[in-house]
C-alpha cells in the first residue's frame, strides 16, 4: 500500500522499508567530512497499529468485537513504537502519533506515558491555531483503565494480579494536581460527526533536549573518553550482523563504468547526471529497468542494507526496450514521461528539478511541476 502510494509522488527522495519500528535500527548516514554518523530526523509520523474503533461507519465488525482489552493490548506497542520515533527524532523535530482509535489507553495514555518517561523531553505543540475551520475535541485528562471484564480502576493498587499483565501502572492518567503539566488537552480527536468523517486520535509532539537515556549515554562516552585514552581507544570491532533472506531482490548502484550508461547518456543528453544515482534490481543478466535516487537516498541504503530490509526506493526512469531499429536499448519510462514535457523540458531541466527536492521535502519544484 504505501509502496503504491509513495510511487504516485514520482519522487527520488523516499525510501520504504519494512521492520518492526518499534526497534527499528539507527540509520548510518555519511557525514559532510566523510565520516560515519547516525541520521536523525526532523519530522516523523507513528501511525501506529491500533484497534480501529474510529473506523466503526465503514467497519461495523468493530462494534462485534470491542472490548476493553484491545486497547490495553496494544497500549505497549504503540508507546514502544512512539518511544523509538522520540529517540529516531533530532532535538527540535517534531513527530507526530496517530491512531484511529478513541480509546484514551490508545491515545492520551501512550502520549502521557512518553513524557513522563522521557522526562519532559517530548512536550505536546499546541497546533490549534495551524487548523483554522477543522473540529475537533480537546484531549481527555483523564480516564479509566478498564479490564476485559469492564471493570475501571483508579490506580493500580486496585487491579486484581490476573490483569495486571494488562492494565500497566503507567497506563493511568495523572492526579487532577498535575493534569494541566501535561497539556494533554493539546491533542486532537476528530469524531465522525465532526466532520462526517472517521475517527481519528492526533498528537503533535516536539523534541526539546535530548532524551534522558541519550543524554546519560552521551555523558557516559564522554567519561569513558577521557579516561587515560585521550578519547581515542577503538572499539573492539562489532561482528557484522548479516540478514539473510534480504538479497533476493538487491538495490544494484551503477558505478562510474556501468556499461550501458553511456547510451544512454549520450541518447538523452545527461552529461551532467551521476550515473551513481541510478540502480537496478538485479545483480546479473540484462537490465531491464534503470531507476533514479538521489545522493542522500543512495548514501542510506548503501550504508544500512546489512541491517535495515529496504522494499522500495527511486522513480523508474529507464526500461529496457531491445528494438533493432532504436539507437538506445533504454525507453523513458511512463513515471518519469509522465513528468517530462518533451519538447519544452530537456532531460537535463528534468534532473536538476528532481536533484534538487532534497530529503528535508523541499517539494516546491515537484509542486511547480
Ligand atoms: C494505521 S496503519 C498505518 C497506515 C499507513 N499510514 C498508510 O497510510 O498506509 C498501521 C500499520 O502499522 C503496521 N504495523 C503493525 N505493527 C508494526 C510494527 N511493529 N512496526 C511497523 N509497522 C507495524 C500495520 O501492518 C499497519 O499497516
Amino acid at each position: 500500500m504505501l509502496v503504491h502510494q509513495a510511487k504516485r509522488l514520482s519522487s527520488p527522495c523516499f525510501v520504504i522499508t519494512n521492520h518492526d519500528s518499534s526497534v527499528l535500527p539507527n540509520f548510518t548516514v555519511t557525514d559532510k567530512d566523510g565520516g560515519k554518523g547516525i541520521l536523525k530526523f526532523d519530522r516523523i509520523l507513528c501511525d501506529v497499529p491500533c484497534s480501529g474503533d474510529g473506523t466503526i461507519r465503514k467497519n461495523p465488525d468493530v462494534w462485534v468485537k470491542w472490548n476493553a482489552a484491545n486497547g490495553n493490548n496494544l497500549h505497549g506497542i504503540q508507546y514502544r513504537i512512539a518511544r523509538r520515533g522520540a529517540e529516531m527524532l533530532a532535538v527540535g523535530g517534531r513527530m507526530v502519533y496517530s491512531t484511529c482509535s478513541f480509546n484514551p489507553l490508545e491515545d492520551e495514555a501512550v502520549i502521557h506515558r512518553l513524557i513522563v518517561e522521557t522526562e519532559g523531553a517530548m512536550e505536546l505543540v499546541d497546533v490549534s491555531d495551524s487548523l483554522p475551520g477543522l473540529k475537533y475535541s480537546k484531549g481527555k485528562l483523564s480516564w479509566v483503565p478498564t479490564s476485559r471484564d469492564m471493570v475501571g480502576y483508579s490506580s493500580f493498587s486496585e487491579v486484581p494480579e490476573k490483569w495486571q499483565t494488562q492494565i500497566r501502572p503507567l497506563m493511568f492518567p495523572p492526579s487532577p494536581d498535575k493534569a494541566g503539566d501535561f497539556h494533554l488537552d493539546r491533542c486532537i480527536r476528530i469524531l465522525p460527526h465532526h466532520q462526517d468523517t472517521g475517527g481519528f486520535f492526533v498528537a503533535v509532539l516536539q523534541k526539546t533536549k535530548l532524551l534522558p537515556w541519550e543524554a546519560s549515554a552521551k555523558i557516559e562516552k564522554k567519561i569513558s573518553g577521557d579516561n587515560g585514552s585521550g578519547g581515542k581507544q577503538k572499539e573492539p570491532p562489532r561482528k557484522k550482523r548479516r540478514m539473510h533472506g534480504f538479497r533476493e531482490d538487491p538495490f544494484v548502484f551503477f558505478e562510474d563504468d556501468e556499461p550501458v550508461w553511456p547510451e544512454i547518456k549520450e541518447f538523452y543528453g545527461l552529461d551532467d547526471l551521476d550515473p551513481k544515482l541510478l540502480l537496478t534490481r538485479c545483480k546479473e543478466g540484462k537490465k531491464k529497468n534503470i531507476y533514479l535516487t538521489n545522493s542522500a537516498v543512495r548514501d542510506i541504503v548503501i550504508n544500512n542494507e546489512e541491517k535495515i530490509k529496504f522494499i522500495n526506493t527511486g522513480v523508474k526512469s529507464f526500461v529496457r526496450c531491445d528494438n533493432r531499429s532504436m539507437k538506445c536499448s533504454f525507453r523513458i519510462a511512463q513515471e518519469m514521461a509522465k513528468l517530462v514535457k518533451i519538447g519544452e523540458t530537456s532531460m537535463l531541466d528534468f534532473y536538476d528539478v528532481l536533484i534538487q527536492v532534497n530529503i528535508r521535502g523541499d517539494s516546491q519544484y515537484i509542486t511547480q511541476l
